[in-house]
């Protein structure tokens, strides 16, 4: 039996008391249970006509079990034990999720930073099978990490293409060149299902039954839920919860999300990705902003914020959410949920896409992540990317870009440019802190996110680049041009060289940043680009000034 909350409150419950009726009126939920794909408007008909398969995947999905559990039998009985899974966004993110919420081990390679990367490879390559998740099959990261991996599986005597499995789309380039190389397993998955919408799909149970999480019951309890919100009932979470993100007036854009003591692991950043790609467009959209309990954002009321706790819903003593925490939020505008992770996915997926037709756009595409990745392609046929004039300041180069808010203020020693970066954070905008670099070896880059909040007054957001690309990424550029960047870079000591391919690994996450950066800066938002000339020193030089700020 899947269990699922959800209770709203102040801002949250008005939006659903004004906005589900006008849903039960259009039929929404038993019309999206149906494939209805009129439901976004005309402009969105031919995307959502294709990208509806999310709401009937059960059947495929249960099919793949028994695939999935004999392959991980066989790869034990070889003594491969260690999964790793090299994919990006939607491709990654609902198996790290699962893994993590199921305390299982996978390792996810959605990075390339150079350091990162050489750690991945640089352990147990004998006992690992490589998983390549990739929809489209041409995402430069997941390529790239392939070709690395098995490189160093060849390096070690390894045959690569025993070790490797794939799950894409049928017919996509990495379908043909796993058929011409030969790989151990082959799992399409169903196109009518886009990426942030494919944790129940191959995308999400194929790594992490690999790794030996239980799908059995993530699958019941999707379906258990999925049958919930399909009904036209004014008590419909699905309605409910995406009336409440999506239908506030005025609009609450910044989500603040954090845990309340479920016992799901990193959900948030499973949620990030959902919303902040399905919504982010068009100039509107919704900022998810995932925190920790106590932070600043939790004791301040702003009202473009609405706070989400992900609570305990089976919590022995009935008190579902841990009191402490609770008592630590300040605002009366919220939700609580909770449920298991099958039903989580499901509620969150029904919720956003009745968001996206509150606000009026497409929630299946990401028209402004392209634009990000020709700018690095343009940068990676360049000679070196325009870096522009930076100031050097102890182990950091400081380098200013976009808003005259930013760039006619004084950046020439790291304090005053982040002083000046704190002062262009417009009053209904957020910061966001883009690291480029190795998010296993500087966690520490991880505390800089809750200071610079106290310091701003505003939400900040924290995102790993270039993971962050993939999920906040589209609505940096395509939502409300409110935002204002921190972007850190860094050199490495070793390079990693990416097989046939004209590129190293530094060359790419470099012209990632750089391309990124320029089409923010386009956007007249200002981007305070600080790269870590030498990456120990200028982590501890960056966490100290901002300490000191
Ligand atoms: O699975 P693919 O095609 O490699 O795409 C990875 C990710 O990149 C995007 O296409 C763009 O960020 C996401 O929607 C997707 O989850």
């Amino acid at each position: 039996m899947s269990s699922l909350s959800l209770t709203l409150s102040g801002a949250a419950r008005e939006a659903a008391e004004n906005q589900v009726p006008g849903l039960l009126d259009h039929e929404f939920a038993s019309r999206l249970a149906a494939k209805d794909h009129t439901l976004w408007g005309v402009e969105a008909e031919d995307e959502a006509s294709r990208r509806l398969g999310w709401v009937a995947l059960f059947e495929d999905s249960r099919r793949l079990l028994p695939q999935i559990t004999q392959l991980r039998l066989e790869l034990a009985t070889e003594g491969i034990t260690r999964v790793v899974l090299a994919g990006m966004g939607g491709s990654s993110l609902a198996p790290e999720v699962i893994c993590a919420t199921a305390g299982v081990d996978l390792t996810v390679l959605d990075s390339t930073d150079p350091q990162h990367v050489a750690s991945v490879i640089g352990t147990e390559i004998e006992k690992t099978v490589l998983v390549v998740s990739s929809k489209s099959g041409s995402t430069v990261e997941t390529d790239s990490q392939r070709r690395i991996v098995q490189q160093a599986m060849t390096d070690a005597g390894i045959d690569a293409a025993s070790r490797t499995v794939i799950v894409t789309d049928p017919g996509s380039p990495l379908a043909q060149q796993s058929a011409e190389a030969g790989v151990r397993a082959v799992f399409e998955a169903d196109p009518t299902v886009g990426g942030r919408y494919s944790a129940l799909t191959a995308f999400g149970l194929v790594p992490s039954g690999l790794a030996g999480a239980d799908l059995e019951s993530l699958l019941d309890d999707a379906e258990e839920t999925l049958a919930i919100l399909s009904e036209d009932d004014a008590d419909n979470p699905g309605l409910r919860l995406g009336s409440a993100i999506g239908g506030t007036a005025p609009l609450r854009n910044k989500l603040v999300i954090t845990d309340a003591g479920s016992p799901l692991v990193g959900l948030g950043a499973w949620i990030e990705q959902l919303i902040a790609e399905s919504t982010g467009k068009n100039g509107t959209g919704l900022l998810p902003v995932i925190v920790a309990d106590g932070e600043p954002e939790l004791h301040r009321d702003a009202d473009d914020v609405l706070v989400t706790q992900i609570i305990d819903v089976e919590a022995e003593d009935g008190a579902s959410v841990d009191n402490d925490i609770a008592d630590a939020v300040v605002t009366s505008h919220m939700v609580r949920t909770g449920g298991s992770l099958g039903a989580q996915f499901m509620l969150w997926e029904v919720a956003t896409v009745v968001a996206g037709s509150l606000l009026g756009i497409n929630p299946f595409d990401q028209p402004d992540v392209e634009s990000a990745k020709t700018a690095a392609r343009g940068l990676l046929d360049a000679e070196a990317p325009e870096t522009g004039d930076s100031v050097v300041d102890g182990a950091v180069a400081i380098r200013a870009l976009g808003s005259s808010a930013l760039t006619g203020a004084d950046t020439s020693t790291l304090e005053s440019a982040l002083k000046a970066l704190l002062e262009s954070v417009p009053q209904d905008g957020y910061l966001a802190v883009m690291a480029y670099l190795d998010r296993t070896g500087e966690t520490e880059l991880e505390s800089l996110r809750a200071q610079l909040s106290s310091l701003s007054g505003r939400p900040v957001t924290f995102g790993w680049g270039p993971r962050f690309l993939h999920s906040t990424g589209q609505f940096h550029k395509g939502g409300p041009h409110v935002g204002a960047f921190l972007q850190l870079t860094t050199d490495s000591e070793g390079d990693v060289e990416v097989p046939e391919r004209p590129f190293t690994l530094a060359q790419l996450i470099s012209a990632q940043a750089a391309g990124d950066a320029q089409v923010l800066a386009d956007h007249g938002m200002p981007v305070l680009h600080v790269h870590l000339q030498d990456r120990q020193a200028g982590v501890t030089q960056l966490v100290d000034t901002v300490e000191s700020l």
